[in-house]
C-alpha cells in the first residue's frame, strides 16, 4: 500500500506562498471552489461554495503533495463532491492566502507551521481574572496577528468577576476593539465585529473560550464535530483548528490545544507596518534599526518629542517588539 502523505510530511517553505504553480493543469478548470473547515491526518473537510451545507472529505491530489493546506484555505476540488460517507474528493489547487497564523514549534513538532489561513480577525480571549491576565501573552498574540495579516480583537471574559478597565487601558493606544463579556449580558458587540468575517479564537485553558464558542455558535452548527466522523478521530484532534459557521454569516475558527503562535520569523518591519502613524517616522531611522529602545539610530523618539508621534503608541510598539524575544 502506498504510504499516505499528511500534514507532517510537508516542508514549510520560508517564503509566503508565492511559488508559481507550474503543475496546475487546464483540466482543473471545472474544479469547484471550497473552503477547508477541518484537517485531520491528511484528510481535509471542505465546504464547497455551491453547496455550503455539505461537508466533503478530500485528499490532496498528486501535484499538491508538497503544498500546505490548513483550515481556512480556499481550495479547488474535483471528483465526487456529494459528501457521501467514505467518499473522497481530490484537492487540486490552493488559492493564494490573504493571511496566515503559524503555530510555534514545540517538543513534538520542531517546525513552525501554518495553522489557519485567510482569517480576517484574531480574537485574543483573556479572562479579567481567574486565571490572571498575562499581558506578555496578549502582546505575543498581537505580534502574531500583525505579522500574519490579521486584525486583532481583545475579548476580556469574566467581566462579572473583576473590572476590565485596567487591562483595557493598557491596550487603548493600540486602537483595536476591546470587548468585555460576562455570562449575564449578550454578545452583541462581539457578534457585530465577527459577523460576515472569518475570525480565529485563541485563548489559554480556563479563560472561557469554550463558553464563548458555545454562545457564538448555536448547538446545531456544533455538529461540525461530524468533521471528525468523516475524517477519523485521533491524536491530532485536540490541537486541530476547526471552522464553525456563525448564524448571521462568517466563520469562527476554534484553536483548541494550541498554546501559542509562532514568532520565529517575525520581522520588526511587519510589526511596524501595523503602526501607520510611526511607520513614516521610522523612515528616518538608520538602516537595520529594530526600534527596540531609544538610541542615536532610532528616529522614533525624536518624532515623539517633536510632536509628530504619540509616546503611548511608541511604548506599545516597543513592548510588542520586545515580546518577540520573551518566552511564554
Ligand atoms: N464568572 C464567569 N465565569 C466564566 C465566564 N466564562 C467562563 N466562565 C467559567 O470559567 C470556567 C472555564 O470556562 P471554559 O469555557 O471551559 O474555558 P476554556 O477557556 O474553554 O478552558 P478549556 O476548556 O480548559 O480550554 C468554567 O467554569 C466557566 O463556567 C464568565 O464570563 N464569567
Ligand atoms: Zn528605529
Amino acid at each position: 500500500m502506498p504510504r499516505e502523505l499528511d500534514e507532517d510530511d510537508v516542508r514549510i517553505r520560508p517564503g509566503r506562498g508565492s511559488r508559481p504553480r507550474t503543475r496546475q493543469r487546464p483540466d482543473h478548470a471545472e474544479a469547484v471552489p471550497a473552503v477547508v473547515v477541518g484537517v485531520d491526518r491528511g484528510r481535509y473537510s471542505c465546504r464547497p461554495q455551491p453547496w455550503p451545507d455539505r461537508l466533503v472529505a478530500a485528499v490532496r491530489g498528486g501535484s499538491m503533495r508538497r503544498t500546505s493546506v490548513v483550515v481556512g484555505d480556499q481550495v479547488a476540488l474535483v471528483g465526487d463532491l456529494s459528501g457521501t460517507d467514505g467518499v473522497l474528493a481530490r484537492l487540486v489547487r490552493r488559492e493564494e492566502r490573504t493571511s496566515v497564523l503559524r503555530r510555534t514549534p514545540d517538543d513534538t513538532d520542531p517546525a513552525e507551521r501554518p495553522i489557519v489561513a485567510n482569517a480576517d480577525i484574531l480574537v485574543i480571549v483573556c479572562a479579567v481574572t481567574d486565571p490572571v491576565p498575562r499581558p506578555g501573552l496578549i502582546d505575543r498574540c498581537l505580534v502574531a496577528a500583525y505579522d500574519g495579516g490579521l486584525a486583532p480583537v481583545l475579548c476580556l471574559t469574566k467581566a462579572d468577576l473583576a473590572d476590565p478597565e485596567t487591562i483595557t487601558e493598557l491596550y487603548r493606544p493600540l486602537g483595536f476593539p476591546v470587548v468585555a463579556t460576562r455570562p449575564d449580558q449578550d454578545l452583541t458587540d462581539l457578534h457585530s465585529l465577527l459577523t460576515q468575517r472569518v475570525s480565529v479564537l485563541f485563548g489559554h485553558s480556563g479563560v472561557g473560550k469554550s463558553s464563548l464558542v458555545n454562545r457564538l455558535v448555536p448547538a446545531a452548527d456544533r455538529a461540525i464535530g461530524e468533521v471528525n466522523a468523516v475524517t477519523g478521530r485521533g491524536r491530532h484532534t485536540s490541537s486541530a483548528a476547526v471552522a464553525l459557521r456563525l448564524p448571521a454569516g462568517g466563520m469562527v475558527i476554534d484553536t483548541p490545544g494550541i498554546r501559542s503562535f509562532g514568532l520565529g520569523a517575525v520581522s520588526p518591519a511587519r510589526v511596524l507596518s501595523a503602526f501607520s502613524d510611526l511607520a513614516a517616522a521610522a523612515a528616518y531611522c538608520q538602516p537595520g534599526c529594530e526600534h527596540l529602545a531609544p538610541s542615536a539610530d532610532c528616529a522614533l523618539d525624536s518624532a515623539v518629542t517633536g510632536g509628530g508621534a504619540d509616546a503611548a503608541r511608541l511604548a506599545s510598539l516597543r513592548r510588542l517588539l520586545a515580546a518577540r524575544a520573551t518566552p511564554l
